[in-house]
């Protein structure tokens, strides 16, 4: 029998949203991951530290009792945040990031950033006391193709950013392309990129053959198949500056199942299954530790975890749920359309 043990996993970019659907999801995470950045896009958005301290607070009396899990809380960066609110939250160790969200560029960001010009002193704050920008790294201007938004990100907003502010910490997330990934590897210091479970295993074929599937449909939207063999390339490569940010983000079936459905796929429930069956076939399993537990708290400069998980290769598949019963309604999970069969052993 085929096992693994590993350190107890955490993931870098998470969505639990509020309420019935979060208390619907997070038995997901906090049973196989031990932290989990949260990401701030709820609607209102978390942008004072007193909304956070709040938000935590509902998150930790979400968690299932017996379950370890500790919230790692970020800010929604607009272009009136209060940069002496943001050091206070760092200094008592509420806050682990700032998220930059474009205006308009995925869900919940309206509120986001127009004009980074506005967001330059706090960010300038930001990189004095080492404080880390999590990015979603699109840019929404109509003109661009929604597949190349990425890539015309890198070359507009982050690579100047990064000019004018080098101590700046940025955390590309959810990168897609292999355009992101070459970005992160050639640049000196001070950035890392987190991956997703979904990007690792399908290509925008996905979305689009055979009929349109809306539970394939995310954003930063699936891109071309050399864009998703660079990411397990980067994935599977043990180099520090590449880690899992699952991007789990529920929308309730009807949300997603419309003229205009919601981005987001849901895959915390399976998600160390699905990374188990990509490393293997990549025969790097031995990387999985890095990719899953290890190079996301090097990069965030906090302790490794203690405990260790197992991951066993059954002799048959297992069976996920197709979809979560949440207060808030279904919400389908991610098919990655191949049988799994690593299993956490409990
Ligand atoms: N990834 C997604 O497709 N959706 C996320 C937002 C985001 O991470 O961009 C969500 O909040 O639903
Ligand atoms: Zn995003
Ligand atoms: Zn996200």
């Amino acid at each position: 029998m085929q096992s693994i043990t590993i350190r107890r996993p955490d993931d870098w970019h998470l969505h639990l949203r509020d309420g019935a659907m979060l208390e619907g999801v997070i038995g997901d995470t906090s049973r196989d991951f031990a932290r989990a950045i949260v990401m701030p896009n709820l609607v209102p958005p978390v942008v004072t530290v007193a909304d956070a301290e709040a938000y935590r607070g509902r998150i930790m009396a979400a968690v299932p009792k017996g379950d370890k899990f500790q919230p790692l809380m970020t800010l929604y960066l607009t272009e009136d945040t209060n940069a002496d609110d943001i050091e206070a939250g760092k200094t008592s160790g509420l806050i682990t990031a700032v998220k930059l969200y474009p205006a308009g560029a995925t869900t919940n960001s309206h509120g986001g950033v127009r004009d980074i010009e506005k967001a330059m002193p706090v960010l300038e704050r930001m990189a004095r006391i080492g404080l880390p920008l999590c990015v979603h790294g699109e840019v929404t201007t109509p003109g661009v193709d929604i597949f190349d938004r990425e890539a015309v990100f890198i070359e507009t907003v982050l690579d100047p950013l990064r000019k004018r502010l080098p101590e700046l910490k940025v955390t590309m997330e959810h990168v897609t392309t292999k355009d992101g990934i070459d970005y992160i590897k050639s640049a000196k210091g001070n950035l890392a990129g987190s991956i997703t479970t979904h990007h690792l295993i399908i290509n925008r074929n996905a979305i689009l053959v055979g009929g349109i599937r809306p539970h394939y449909y995310c954003l930063p939207v699936a891109k071309r198949e050399n864009h998703r063999l660079a990411l397990r390339a980067a994935a599977t490569s043990g180099d520090p500056r590449f880690f899992l940010g699952t991007d789990s983000a529920p929308h309730i079936d009807p949300l997603k199942e419309c003229a205009c459905g919601c981005a987001g796929i849901y895959t915390s429930i399976n998600t160390m299954s699905c990374l188990a069956h990509v490393f293997e076939q990549e025969n790097a399993l031995d990387k999985l530790e890095a990719f899953a537990s290890l190079n996301g708290p090097a990069w965030y400069g906090l302790p490794l975890n203690e405990e260790r998980i197992t991951l066993v290769k059954r002799d048959n598949p297992l069976n996920f749920p197709s979809k979560v019963e949440t207060g808030a309604g279904l919400v389908t999970v991610f098919d990655p359309m191949f049988p799994l069969y690593w299993d956490i052993a409990r």
